[in-house]
């Protein structure tokens, strides 16, 4: 069935409050109910975009932890940045900060071994999950891939960035990669340092210490924010849920960014379900620079059935396109490690936090215009009529698809 012509996103302007908390209270019901992980009132958020404003921030707190430092991520490659970081977090364990780093055994395996050493030598405790060699064939299928940083239990960060030097920068060129991080304050905190909890007790035999507070936390801002973490299983999981969530419940726009586009066949139904109903749907994917051409291609074999649907596909010009975001109608987002492939929604450790925020998502939707203008739009004619060898290299990665 081909879309109706999608309703209008309302502006600012013309969203009374009352419907604006009508939609953000319906979808914290939803979450809270089908994930049963309560929502956080009082946080503030800072929405951090690409390397420039990432790095600075989260290194800025790190050099000024005075209790502890946790933090974990996917990627750890190289370059200056991948440098300064190995020396922020000795330089705090050396001043006698209970630093600890957890690292994907795959993700992270191309380190610099000296930087491992530094590390260490200062006092940093160095985790490491799931090293590939070590395991069986289904538990390495199974990585990793949450990035947070959790400092005196006050301040947190998560979002898409990985620790190395693509992600320096301002996507400004090729060798700079365009993602977005957010820095949480206030209760939703503890949300994160669970997710970084929950993969720290896998790796290490000590939880917490004497020098974990376990501090009350006061109100810093207006946003309702509720940590959704996705975990490596067999079966229906919380990130599936989350994203079905808001893709059911969207009334007007479901935007979506993402590094890595090849969900399963119910999700591109949900996806083109939700446009065929009257909601704009907004796709905003890598274009000619992506590190992963397999499951571009992958996503690419679902474009002419999310087309026919209606459902708007742009891919982005300038670099690759790293930031993991969704935004609904004005009022709610999510923002964390989650792409929408397979890998993310069936087979990885992830973290997600759903914002209920009109003044957060509103930054997310500027950003997202702004990449719009970027980014070249997917013509379904001209898809249709795409050579031959495109089709063929998109039949060829179907023997891969569930891994991606
Ligand atoms: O898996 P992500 O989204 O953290 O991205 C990491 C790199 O792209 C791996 O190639």
């Amino acid at each position: 069935m081909i879309a109706s012509t999608p309703a209008p996103v309302s502006t600012a302007q013309d969203t009374g409050g009352s419907e604006a908390a009508a939609r953000k209270q319906r979808i914290r019901r939803r979450l809270e109910r089908l994930i049963g992980v309560a929502a956080t009132e009082g946080n503030e958020l800072r929405v951090l975009r690409n390397g420039d404003e990432i790095f600075p921030a989260m290194l800025e707190q790190v050099r000024a932890a005075e209790h502890t430092v946790d933090m974990m991520t996917f990627v750890y490659w190289r370059g200056e940045i991948a440098r300064e970081f190995a020396a922020a977090l000795a330089e705090r364990a050396a001043a006698g900060i209970r630093v600890r780093l957890l690292l994907d055994g795959f993700g992270a395996s191309r380190i610099e071994p000296h930087l491992l050493n530094a590390m260490d030598a200062a006092g940093v405790q160095v985790a490491w999950f799931r090293k590939p060699l070590l395991l069986s064939p289904f538990k390495q299928n199974h990585r990793c891939h949450r990035k947070a940083l959790i400092v005196d239990e006050t301040t947190a960060f998560t979002g898409g960035v990985g620790i190395a030097e693509e992600w320096s920068g301002d996507a400004q060129d090729p060798g700079h990669w365009r993602d977005t991080h957010v820095q949480v304050r206030g209760p939703a905190v503890d949300g994160i340092a669970a997710a970084f909890a929950q993969n720290w007790a896998e790796c290490h035999d000590v939880l917490f210490d004497d020098r974990d507070r376990f501090i009350e936390h006061t109100p810093r801002g207006e946003a309702v924010v509720q940590v959704v973490r996705g975990s490596a299983s067999i079966g229906w999981q919380d990130m599936q849920t989350l994203i079905r969530v808001m893709l059911t419940t969207a009334q007007h726009r479901f935007r979506l960014a993402t590094a890595y586009f090849a969900p399963d066949d119910y999700f591109i139904e949900l996806l083109c379900d939700t446009a065929r109903r009257g909601v704009q749907v907004q796709i905003l994917l890598p274009g000619p620079h992506t590190d992963q051409r397999a499951c571009q291609l992958a996503g690419q074999h679902h474009y002419a059935a999310l087309l026919a649907a209606g459902v708007d596909i742009r891919q982005y010009q300038p670099t690759m396109m790293h930031a993991k975001i969704i935004t609904v109608d004005q009022v709610a987002s999510l923002v964390g490690s989650t792409n929408f492939n397979r890998r993310s929604l069936d087979h990885d450790e992830e973290i997600m936090l759903a914002v209920l925020d009109e003044g957060f998502t509103a930054t997310l939707d500027d950003h997202y215009d702004q990449d719009l203008e970027r980014s070249e739009p997917i013509d379904p004619a001209r898809w249709s009529h795409r050579p031959t060898s495109q089709r063929l290299r998109e039949l060829a990665v179907t023997p891969l698809r569930r891994f991606l």
